[in-house]
């Protein structure tokens, strides 16, 4: 058995929030049951966010609704403040995944929040998770920090920033901290660098990567965070995907390429090539263009 690199699905969520076509909450959620029949155990499935700023992404209820509980299937809820949070419990989501931005320019624009006011809405949504740890079903939580390689409207981003970033987030107990290249502006070497900074910052939390290939990079930067020893890694079916409020944002790394990449170097991922080809062709045809993966045009090697 090769190392079990595991990727958590994100094409229901921000695979589809910047398409010109909103998809109706039935046909995303046959989205999260087709990913799932291809292997997907943990997939961002909706993100609880305002439906005026964000409309692919309404009826997130609708969505969670049409997908009863199943063991061993972790269904994410992307929350970006305190409602979106009360909303995610009502739907009875798995997880919780808490954007927060490393810029005060991106957080503004994104989620209408300075760096500082992220972190205190996150503290407070960790207390109330605290609180009712007792009570069942309190979904997991991890944390995203978006534009850790790069802000759209600040440019660079320090090592130190995100070192604080991840150190103030590792204090709260978040047991997972995501670092995210939101405008795909990392390459490889610099994905080295934080996530070392990172893990000191936070040593005792898991850290989970999210790669945007807007300038080619994304699968040499996920590479990168393999061989550091990164073992959680974020993909999207068909390489669709990007954030509304980052101006020039593209998709995220493909799922079928980020898993032949690592089927090629001996890494398990639990995941079926073919199906996951087959998916990135019906949501292709379901948002009205080919979907941009390199495996959906070129296909697996060796032929079966
Ligand atoms: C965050 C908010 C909601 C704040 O929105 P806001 O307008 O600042 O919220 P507010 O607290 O001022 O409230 C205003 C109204 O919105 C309502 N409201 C308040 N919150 C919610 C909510 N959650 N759901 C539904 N309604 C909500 C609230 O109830 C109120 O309603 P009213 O009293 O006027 O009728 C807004 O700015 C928003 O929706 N932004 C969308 C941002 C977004 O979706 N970005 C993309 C996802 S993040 C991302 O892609 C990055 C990531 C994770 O992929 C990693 C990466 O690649 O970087």
């Amino acid at each position: 058995m090769g190392r079990f690199i595991q990727i958590v699905e994100v094409g229901p969520r921000d695979g589809l929030q910047n398409e010109k076509v909103v998809l109706e909450p039935a046909v995303r959620a046959d989205l999260v049951r087709r990913l799932e029949q291809a292997g997907a155990k943990r997939i961002e499935a909706v993100s609880f966010v305002h439906p005026k700023y964000v409309p692919q992404m309404a009826g997130a209820e609708e969505v969670m609704a049409a997908l009863p509980h199943e063991a061993g299937r972790s269904r994410i809820g992307l929350v970006l403040n305190g409602k979106g949070y009360d909303r995610a419990l009502a739907t009875g989501v798995d997880e919780v995944n808490v954007s927060v931005a490393a810029t005060d320019g991106f957080g503004l624009k994104n989620q209408g929040l300075a760096v500082k006011d992220q972190l205190a809405m996150l503290g407070e949504i960790v207390a109330r998770r605290h609180n009712a740890e007792a009570s069942e079903g309190a979904p997991s939580l991890s944390a995203m920090i978006s534009c850790v390689w790069g802000c759209p409207f600040e440019g660079e981003v320090s090592v130190d920033q995100v070192a604080d970033m991840v150190g103030a987030i590792g204090e709260m107990g978040v047991g997972e901290i995501g670092l995210a290249d939101t405008i795909g502006a990392g390459d490889p070497w610099a994905v080295t660098k934080k996530v070392e900074a990172a893990r000191a910052a936070a040593p005792d939390a898991t850290l989970r990567l999210h790669f945007h290939d807007t300038r080619n990079t994304g699968l040499a930067n996920a590479y990168a965070g393999v061989e550091a020893g990164i073992d959680v890694l974020d993909a999207s079916v068909g390489g669709i995907g990007g954030c509304p409020f980052a101006p020039g944002a593209t998709g995220n790394i493909a799922t079928e390429d980020l898993v032949y990449m690592l089927a090629r170097g001996g890494f398990e991922t639990g995941y079926d090539l073919d199906a996951l080809i087959a998916t990135a062709g019906w949501i292709g045809e379901a948002i009205g263009r080919p979907a941009p993966s390199a495996l959906s045009r070129a296909g697996g090697f060796p032929r079966a």
